[in-house]
């Protein structure tokens, strides 16, 4: 069996280079950038006001100074400011050439048209000409744009962004046990949950989700599934990987002509992942335990999704402490739900119970600590590596 490295990049080689999109940059929260977003003006375009109150000259200070005009946000003082003058500002203005500073109106004494300002502090409340951003400045590629992104990048003027296509992504999950949520399950049947998890998660990485009808444990109906998959730029089979007699994904898809990278790594869970290629599609086979399924989508369908938008590919390990001893390792890679206990570095407190098919406690567990194969019984305070959830 080959590692959960190895595995990893034998996945992310299945990635095509991203297809170029443009969107409105209305549209553009969760897509992956792909060229710069160039600044179209400089922000702010004038010197601004930052308070309401009086734009005035330190020099004059502390007044009296008579107040000859107002300026306000989209409404410019038109003119001129004579020593001794002062203007109302409002936050946003631009502050007219000549004074070089804005008080707050709670500190300054306003009779008539004229004012004193008694201690006017240090800050001069003008944000200065391109002090956020200037014209022509790029706003660098990849990235996944972020909400506040858009606002930048719409502060930029910038209408249309080029990001990377949504890999479409068909999950096919299937098993005459399996019935949908809110339907009455028979006699050993259950609710199907995998695919509803893995679409979840393929969304969560950007990809354009078709869950396909449930298939049944025959070859018949998942070369009809295979077949309403045409098109998508990665196919997400769940279950049907191991050795049993009604696991067909392989058989099928061997059948269709599948080119395959690897089958079965040494991962706990996980170990029946398969991956390849099946026409111009990307194929990922998950296994049918709902939390094998689930680790290996964060694991190798997720970063796979982001390789085919050109971004980092992830996940990111973190490091913690161990909170309790550990046996030692067995031959596969074990990735172990775990609670996050608080402290000034993460402690990391692996469950006793690693069943793959129990999802309540995955919904327990906030990271998943990684266990190298073969790695040496740990005493409690080790550093370990973990993937927070
Ligand atoms: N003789 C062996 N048996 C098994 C081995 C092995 O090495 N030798 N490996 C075990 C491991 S590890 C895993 S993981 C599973 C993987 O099995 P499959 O990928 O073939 O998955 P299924 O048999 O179809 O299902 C396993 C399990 O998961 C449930 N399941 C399947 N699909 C869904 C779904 N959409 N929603 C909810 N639950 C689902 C299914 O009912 C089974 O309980 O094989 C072990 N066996
Ligand atoms: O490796 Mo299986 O994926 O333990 O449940």
């Amino acid at each position: 069996m080959i590692s959960v490295d190895e595995a990893r990049d034998l996945v992310l080689a299945l990635a095509h280079p991203p297809s170029p999109e443009d969107v409105a940059v209305q549209d553009a929260l969760g897509r992956a950038l792909i060229a710069p977003a160039i600044a179209g003006l400089t922000q702010p375009p004038f010197d601004a006001s930052a308070m309401d109150g009086y734009a005035l000259r330190s020099a004059d200070l502390p007044g009296p100074l008579t107040v000859i005009g107002t300026a306000a946000a989209g409404v410019p003082y038109p003119g001129d400011t004579p020593p001794g003058s002062a203007i109302r500002i409002f936050t946003g203005a631009p502050v007219p050439a000549g004074y070089d500073r804005v008080v707050m109106q709670e500190i300054v004494t306003r009779e008539g048209d004229h004012i004193t300002v008694a201690d006017a502090g240090h800050n001069l409340n003008i944000r200065l000409m391109g002090n956020d951003f200037s014209e022509g400045t790029p706003f660098l590629p990849p990235r996944p744009l972020r909400a506040s992104d858009l606002g930048l990048i719409a502060a930029m003027n910038v209408a249309r962004l080029r990001v990377a296509r949504r890999p479409r992504v068909a999950v096919l999950a299937g098993g005459d046990e399996l019935v949908l949520p809110g339907e009455t399950p028979a006699a050993g049947q259950i609710i199907s949950s995998n695919d509803i998890a893995i679409a979840a998660l393929a969304r969560e990485a950007g990809a354009d989700v078709t869950v396909l009808p449930l298939a049944r444990d025959t070859e018949d109906s998942l070369r009809d599934r295979f077949a309403q998959a045409e098109g998508c730029d990665l196919i997400v089979t769940i279950g049907g990987a191991s050795v049993g007699d009604h696991d067909l994904i392989g058989k099928v898809s061997a059948d269709l002509g599948m080119q395959r990278s690897f089958y079965k790594l040494a991962m706990r869970p996980g170990k029946p992942l398969m991956a390849g290629r099946m026409g111009k599609a990307a194929m990922l086979g998950l296994p049918g335990n709902p939390v094998s399924a689930i680790v290996c989508a964060k694991l190798f369908m997720q970063p796979l999704l982001r390789a085919m938008q050109g971004l980092p590919p992830g996940p990111d390990l973190q490091q913690g402490i161990l909170a309790r001893d550990l046996p030692p390792e067995g031959d596969r890679q074990h990735y172990q739900r775990a609670r996050l206990l608080p402290g000034e570095q993460p402690r990391i407190d692996p469950f006793g119970d690693q069943d793959s098919a129990r999802l309540w406690l995955l919904a327990e567990a906030d990271a998943l600590l990684v266990r190298p194969a073969h790695d040496a019984a740990r005493p409690a305070g080790d550093r370990v590596l973990f993937l927070p959830l």
